[in-house]
C-alpha cells in the first residue's frame, strides 16, 4: 500500500495542490521550482498543517481535515531524508544511526543497526565523525537513521542533488535497492527527469 493525498495549502502568494494515489513502490514528484513539492513532502511528514485534505499512507489517515484527524509528526512513522543531509556534525556515525533507534517506539523498530550497517554498506564508518565523511556517505547515514526511527514510509527530498555524477550512481543504485528490498512506499523530490523516470513506478507532476 503506498500513498493517498489529496490537499491544499496557501503559502505566500502560492496555492499547492497534490492528488494522487500510489499503489506503492516509489513515486516520484516532478514539477518547477517553486511548484511546492518540498511543500507536499512536510505535509505528509507533518511539518506543515494542510488548509484542506486528506493524508493516507499504507492505509493509516495521517490527516483529515474533515475527520479532525492530525496525527503527530513523532507518531506518523515518516523517515525524512533531506538534500543537505541534517546530520548531527558532533556525533559520529553510530551515534547519529542510533538518535534514529532510540527516536522509535520499541514496537515500531523492524531493523537493527547491524541490518542497517549490512544493507548500505556503512558498517565501517561507525566510530566516524560525520564531518569526515564524503557525500555518498552522509547520505547513506541519513537513509540509516530514517530506517532506524521505525519509518513505516520514505521521504527523499532531492537525495542526490548534493553529490556528484559518481556519488549519485551510487546512491540511485541504493535508493533501487531500497525500493525493491523493502516493503516501505516512498516518496521522492527530484528535478532531474531522467533519474526520476529510472526510479519511479508513477511519476506525479506538481504544478505550479
Ligand atoms: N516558509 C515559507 N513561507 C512562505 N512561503 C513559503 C515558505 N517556504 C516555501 N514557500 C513557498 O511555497 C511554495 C512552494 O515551495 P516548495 O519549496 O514546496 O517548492 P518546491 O517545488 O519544492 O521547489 P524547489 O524545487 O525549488 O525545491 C513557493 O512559492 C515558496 O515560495
Amino acid at each position: 500500500m503506498g500513498f493517498d493525498i489529496d490537499v491544499t495549502l496557501r503559502r505566500g502568494e502560492a496555492t499547492i495542490a497534490a492528488q494522487f494515489t500510489s499503489a506503492g513502490g516509489l513515486t516520484a514528484l516532478f514539477g518547477p521550482s517553486g511548484a511546492g513539492k518540498t511543500s507536499v513532502l512536510d505535509m505528509v511528514a507533518g511539518l506543515l498543517r494542510p488548509d484542506a485534505g486528506r493524508i493516507v499512507v499504507g492505509g493509516r489517515v495521517l490527516f483529515d481535515s474533515a475527520a479532525g484527524v492530525d496525527v503527530p509528526v513523532q507518531a506518523r512513522g515518516c523517515g525524512y531524508v533531506f538534500q543537505d543531509y541534517r546530520l548531527f556534525p558532533h556525533l559520529n556515525v553510530r551515534h547519529n544511526l542510533l538518535y534514529g533507534w532510540q527516536l522509535a517506539a520499541p514496537d515500531q523498530r523492524w531493523i537493527t543497526l547491524d541490518e542497517v550497517c549490512d544493507l548500505l554498506g556503512i558498517g565501517a564508518l561507525l566510530t566516524r565523525r560525520v564531518r569526515h565523511l564524503s557525500g555518498g556517505e552522509k547520505q547513506r547515514v541519513a537513509i540509516g537513521r530514517a530506517l532506524l526511527s521505525g519509518a513505516r514510509c520514505l521521504l527523499l527530498d532531492e537525495p542526490l542533488s548534493s553529490l556528484d555524477a559518481a556519488r549519485r550512481e551510487e546512491i540511485m543504485g541504493l535508493i533501487e535497492r531500497l525500493r525493491d528490498e523493502l516493503r516501505l512506499p516512498i516518496l521522492y523530490v527530484g528535478h532531474d527527469r531522467a533519474e526520476v523516470d529510472r526510479l519511479a513506478g508513477q511519476v506525479v507532476t506538481i504544478r505550479a
